[in-house]
C-alpha cells in the first residue's frame, strides 16, 4: 500500500511497450539490424517521481535490485539531460517498478523516457521533443519511440518512426519468468535475418510474426509452454528479444478471464493498446 509520503508525489507514467511484430531485414556492418516493428504502446508501467533540488546532485531514492544506480538508466538519462543543457539543478527519483526487467516491454528505455520528458519540463531546460529523441537514441534503441509516445511503425534500427493509429485492443501479457539478453539473441547464428519488407499500408497481423520468437523458444522451453497455453485462447506472440509473451483480446474481461487461469508459475498483468500513450498525456497537463 502506498504509504502518506509516496501519496504525496507527482508520479510520471512510464508505460510498457510490445513489439506486435519485429521482422529482421538485415545486419548492418556495426553489427545492429535492420528491423520492422509495430510498437504498441500499453496504459501500464512503473511510475517515477522527480523532487528536485538546488545541489546538481543526481540520485536514486532507493537503489534499484540489481542495478547499481550509475547503470541504471534512470539515472544516465538526467545526466546526459543536465550535461546537454548545462543545468546547474539536481534532483532525488522514486522509482515504482511494476514492469519486469528484461522482458521485451522496454521498462528500462520507457524509464529513460520518461526521465527525459519530465526532467527538460520541471529543470525547464526547453529542450525541443527531436533534441530528446536524439539523446535518448544514444541511451538504447527504443528510447525515442516512448519519448515521442505514439504507437508507431519503426523501421532502420528502430529510430525511423511513423505513428500508425491502431484500433485499442486489450493485451494479457505474460511473463515466462526467464531472463533473455537482447545482445545474445541478436548475435545468434540461427536468427532469421532476411524477411522482405513490407508496406505499412499492408500490414495485417496474421502476415507477420517475431523471427526472433523461434529461436527463444528453442532456447528457452518455459517460453514455447507459454506461448503454446496461450494459444488456447487468443492469439499470441513473443514480443521484442523475449521473453514476455502477449495474447490479443477485442475486451477487457475475456483478457481478465484468462489472466485468472494463468497457472500460478507465471505472472501476468492485462493492458489497453493505447495510441498515445500516458506519458504524452501527462506532458499535455504541463503546457
Ligand atoms: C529489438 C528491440 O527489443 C525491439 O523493441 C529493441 O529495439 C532493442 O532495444 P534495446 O534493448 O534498447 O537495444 P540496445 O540496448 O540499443 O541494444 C542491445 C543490443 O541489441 C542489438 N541490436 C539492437 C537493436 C537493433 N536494431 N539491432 C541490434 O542488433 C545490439 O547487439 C545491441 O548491442
Ligand atoms: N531503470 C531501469 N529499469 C529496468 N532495467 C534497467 C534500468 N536501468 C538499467 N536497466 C538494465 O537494463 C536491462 C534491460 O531492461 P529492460 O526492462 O529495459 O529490458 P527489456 O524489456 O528487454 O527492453 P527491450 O524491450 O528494450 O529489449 C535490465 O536487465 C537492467 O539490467
Amino acid at each position: 500500500m502506498p504509504n502518506a509520503n509516496s501519496l504525496k508525489k507527482d508520479w510520471w507514467p512510464s508505460p510498457a511497450k510490445l513489439n506486435v511484430f519485429l521482422h529482421i531485414l538485415g545486419r548492418l556492418d556495426n553489427g545492429y539490424h535492420q528491423l520492422q516493428s509495430l510498437f504498441q504502446m500499453l496504459d501500464y508501467g512503473d511510475e517515477l517521481a522527480f523532487d528536485i533540488t538546488n545541489d546538481g546532485k543526481i540520485t536514486m531514492a532507493s537503489q534499484l535490485e540489481g542495478v547499481r544506480d550509475e547503470d541504471n538508466l534512470i539515472v544516465k538519462a538526467a545526466k546526459l539531460l543536465a550535461k546537454e543543457a548545462n543545468s546547474p539543478l539536481g534532483v532525488t527519483i522514486s522509482l515504482n517498478k511494476r514492469l519486469p526487467m528484461g522482458g521485451g516491454i522496454g521498462g528500462g528505455s520507457s524509464n529513460a523516457a520518461t526521465t527525459l520528458v519530465a526532467l527538460n519540463l520541471l529543470w525547464k531546460t526547453g529542450l525541443s521533443e527531436d533534441q530528446l529523441a536524439d539523446l535518448g537514441l544514444a541511451l538504447g534503441a527504443d528510447v525515442p519511440i516512448f519519448v515521442r509516445g505514439k504507437t508507431a511503425f519503426a523501421g532502420g534500427v528502430g529510430e525511423n518512426i511513423t505513428p500508425a493509429e491502431q484500433q485499442e485492443k486489450w493485451y494479457l501479457v505474460a511473463n515466462p519468468g526467464v531472463h533473455v539478453s537482447t545482445a545474445e539473441v541478436f548475435q545468434a547464428k540461427d536468427l532469421p535475418r532476411n524477411t522482405p519488407p513490407i508496406q505499412w499500408k499492408d500490414y495485417i497481423f496474421e502476415e507477420t510474426r517475431n523471427d526472433c520468437q523461434q529461436l527463444v523458444a528453442n532456447c528457452h522451453p518455459e517460453v514455447a509452454k507459454l506461448l503454446q497455453w496461450l494459444l488456447h485462447y487468443a492469439p499470441s506472440r513473443m514480443t521484442g528479444t523475449g521473453a514476455c509473451v502477449f495474447a490479443i483480446f477485442s475486451d477487457k474481461a475475456s483478457a481478465e478471464h484468462v489472466l485468472a487461469l494463468l497457472p500460478n508459475a507465471w505472472q501476468g498483468f492485462v493492458a489497453k493498446g493505447v495510441n498515445s500513450s500516458p506519458l504524452l498525456n501527462k506532458k499535455e497537463q504541463y503546457k
